[in-house]
């Protein structure tokens, strides 16, 4: 069926706690919703990019203007998600404006086939374990009353948000409170190989992985780090594409890769990367952009592929909002259940909705 056009949203979505990481903290959320409109009827997609270029080099209003100008154009009245991604190939770059068309033509192709994400992208389980990111805190004991609460709650990972000058220390005090507990850290690229040395200091403390430890573009960096520190090295940022995988893999560069939809241009690829680090023996987990239940429930079916073996960022929404943009995503034994219905298999709460936008803009097609 043809595709009627796209519904802009742009909701602005307070955070329960700021959230700092090692480029900022955050107090909310400014997200882009998109809405396809054809004529079987509506999916939605989440664009992940934040409001500033600061994680990658996509923006809210970036994202925003190459959807309206250079995606949609080249959609014409196109609603099918694989001619999509190939209409989409001469735009470089702005892999989360296209995630988020994507996503949403994928949903109403979905839900037009009574067929959901997990049934269509390959989950193998019910129930995903859930991990949950810890920011940057101001002292170690409120660190340490952050991870207690986690803990308690059920959360089979804690991810500790490190930088330099707020990485050792943290991570010993966790260690020592939680002997056992899944541990590991993010970096957002905030060290440089000159850094080698302290980061082996991580080592002892038993850590799943160090994840992106340098800038997005050294992946050489990062392979000579490997052979440096003892613990995996995981990369996020570096790993817009299956093809990049790939190379980052044969490279020695990581031996656990982040998976993000948006980060990679869409579900589509998202799985391409899951089957190219499986073949190669890499495992993968699946990370989070402090999305709203929409792009939570599409994680969540993706998370539950069979490669995906570590618990990833797919927390309850609790974790970060008060009142979720749809039926809150509940911690049920430390693990989110695989939505069933149609396409996402969620939608949206109107009234919520409402509440939360600040503007709205329908693309004709
Ligand atoms: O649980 C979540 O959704 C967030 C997980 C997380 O730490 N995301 C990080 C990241 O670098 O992966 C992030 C934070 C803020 C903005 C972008 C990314």
């Amino acid at each position: 069926t043809e595709l009627e056009g796209l519904e802009l949203r742009w909701i602005d979505i307070p955070l329960v706690s700021p959230f700092r990481t090692s480029f900022g903290t955050e107090t909310a959320r400014r997200v882009l919703l998109v809405r396809a409109v054809t004529g079987d009827g509506e999916g939605w997609g989440e664009c992940v990019a934040m409001d500033e270029p600061v994680y990658s080099a996509e923006y809210v209003e970036g994202a925003a203007q190459v959807i309206r100008d250079f995606l949609l154009p080249r959609l014409g009245r196109g609603a099918d998600p694989w001619k999509a991604e190939e209409a989409f190939r001469p735009v470089h770059g702005h892999p989360m404006a296209k995630a988020a068309v994507g996503a949403a033509l994928l949903d109403v192709w979905l839900r037009a086939r009574d067929t959901s994400f997990g049934e269509f992208l390959g989950a193998v389980r019910p129930a995903v374990p859930s991990g949950v990111s810890v920011g940057i805190m101001d002292s170690v004991p409120e660190l340490l009353d952050a991870v207690d609460g986690y803990v308690a709650e059920g959360y089979r990972r804690i991810k500790l948000k490190i930088e330099p000058g707020w990485d050792v220390a943290p991570v010993r005090a966790v260690r020592e409170r939680h002997p056992d507990l899944p541990l590991q850290v993010d970096a957002n690229t905030a060290y440089t190989l000159a850094d080698a040395r302290h980061l082996a200091r991580l080592d002892p403390f038993d850590l799943l992985l160090i994840e992106q430890p340098l800038p997005e573009d050294d992946i050489a960096g990062h392979a000579a780090l490997a052979r440096l520190v003892a613990t995996p090295i995981c990369l996020d940022e570096s790993i817009t594409s299956a093809a990049i995988a790939a190379d980052a893999i044969v490279r020695g560069a990581t031996s656990v890769v982040n998976i993000k939809p948006g980060r990679v241009g869409g579900f589509l690829e998202a799985r391409r990367v899951h089957d190219v680090c499986a073949a190669h023996g890499v495992p993968v987990w699946c990370g989070g952009m402090l999305e709203t239940g929409i792009g939570r429930a599409a994680n969540v079916a993706l998370a539950a592929l069979p490669n995906f073996t570590l618990p990833g960022d797919t927390s309850a929404s609790s974790r970060y909002f008060a009142t979720d943009v749809t039926e809150p995503f509940v911690l049920e034994d430390g693990a989110l259940l695989v939505p069933t219905g149609p396409g996402i298999g969620v939608a949206p709460d109107e009234a919520v909705l409402r509440a939360l936008t600040v503007r709205t803009e329908f693309l004709p097609a």
